[in-house]
């Protein structure tokens, strides 16, 4: 288990102070993937790195498992960073060194014995899929490729923590795709906990079982992925979610003052295969039209939302409303008059 309580981190640039973490508080499960969504300068790095105290925070405590960081000597603390792989936005691997080199790197400075550390690496190699190209340079590696050597040497010393920096960011798509698959892969088969950072709320979707949205330097918001996202609370959490769902121009969808109403329904595992609007809005005497929707998933599980017009009286769209929620649908009104 990370346990973050209190960190409070202040940069100083010449004589002007910035403070980057106020007060952060958050616990990390072992064994769960957990995601830090923000901005730029939201304070991302800045958490990440006070995880391994490549940054020192200036005031609260960070724990790793029984350990209190703070407390450590120097050498403990390079010691307890054994436990903590790290990859990167631009992987920082060493251009002068074949993939072997790079993943057996560690092993090396840690070191390891020829024999260990050759069968160490195939492994590994063999784990992240990059067996072919244990002899080629970085420069001669696509992106993703350059990642999963990233993600070979940061399991190298055997970690219990996988520390995420934007690991996906220079990458395309389907890239992307498959290094989170990857990680989520790792996750699974290793128990290894992951923390990753990230500003697309789409990594978060992907694979995090958790989530906590930082604004500058505070957690606004945190929660279970999937509560978070049929119930986000902060406005900054909205607009990260405003990623995920292209919903442009529904606000200013054309209704009709008096009868009409426009909601978002948010629904979340197999409640998504059920024929409930078909089954509840037309009892309730509701008229209703779907002008968008999305069906993603969600760690493997459907995740849905729906843009719907309801037609009908006041009385009957409250009632169809209430029906839908005591689904579990969240349900918002985006356009009318109806209180929820
Ligand atoms: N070494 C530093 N000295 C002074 N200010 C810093 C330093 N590192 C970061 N900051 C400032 O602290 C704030 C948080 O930075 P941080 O890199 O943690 O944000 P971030 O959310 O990771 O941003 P990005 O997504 O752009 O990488 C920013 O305003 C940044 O300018």
């Amino acid at each position: 288990m990370i346990k973050i309580e209190h960190v409070t981190k202040i940069y100083q640039a010449g004589k002007q102070q910035h403070t980057a973490l106020k007060d952060v508080s958050l616990t990390v499960q072992k064994g769960e993937i957990f995601g830090i969504v923000g901005h730029s300068g939201a304070g991302k790095s800045t958490l990440l790195r006070c995880i391994n105290f490549l940054e020192t925070p200036d005031s609260g405590e960070v724990w790793i498992g029984d350990t209190q960081l703070s407390q450590l000597s120097k050498k403990q603390l390079q010691e307890k960073r054994r436990e903590i792989g790290m990859i990167f936005q631009q992987f920082h691997l060493l251009s002068s060194k074949t993939v072997f080199e790079n993943i057996a790197f560690p092993m090396r400075l840690s070191g390891a014995g020829k024999q260990k550390m050759e069968q160490r690496v195939r492994e590994l190699a063999d784990l992240v899929g990059i067996t072919d190209h244990l002899q080629k340079y970085p420069g001669e590696l696509s992106g993703g490729q350059k990642q999963r050597v990233g993600i070979a040497r940061a399991l190298a010393l055997q970690p219990s923590v996988l520390l995420c920096d934007e690991a996906t960011s220079a990458l395309d798509p389907k890239t992307t795709q498959s290094i989170l698959q990857l990680l989520s892969d790792i996750n699974q088969s290793l128990g290894i906990t992951i923390v990753l950072i990230t500003h697309e709320m789409q990594v978060i979707r992907s694979i995090c079982d958790r989530v906590a949205v930082i604004d500058n330097g505070i957690i606004v918001e945190q929660g279970n992925v999937n509560e978070v996202f049929l119930h986000p609370e902060h406005q900054v959490t909205k607009e990260f979610l405003e990623q995920v769902w292209d919903e442009t121009g529904l606000s200013d969808f054309p209704i009709a003052e008096e009868r009409q109403v426009l909601i978002r329904c948010s629904f979340f595992g197999d409640i998504a295969y059920e024929p409930i609007l078909a089954d509840i809005l037309p009892r309730c005497k509701i008229n209703f039209s779907i002008l968008q929707g999305t069906l993603s998933h969600m760690k493997k599980r459907p995740f849905g939302r729906i843009a719907i017009l309801l037609s009908g009286e006041n009385d009957d769209i409250h009632a169809g409303i209430r029906q839908l929620q005591e689904k579990g649908i969240a349900v918002e009104v985006i356009q009318g008059c109806c209180k929820i």
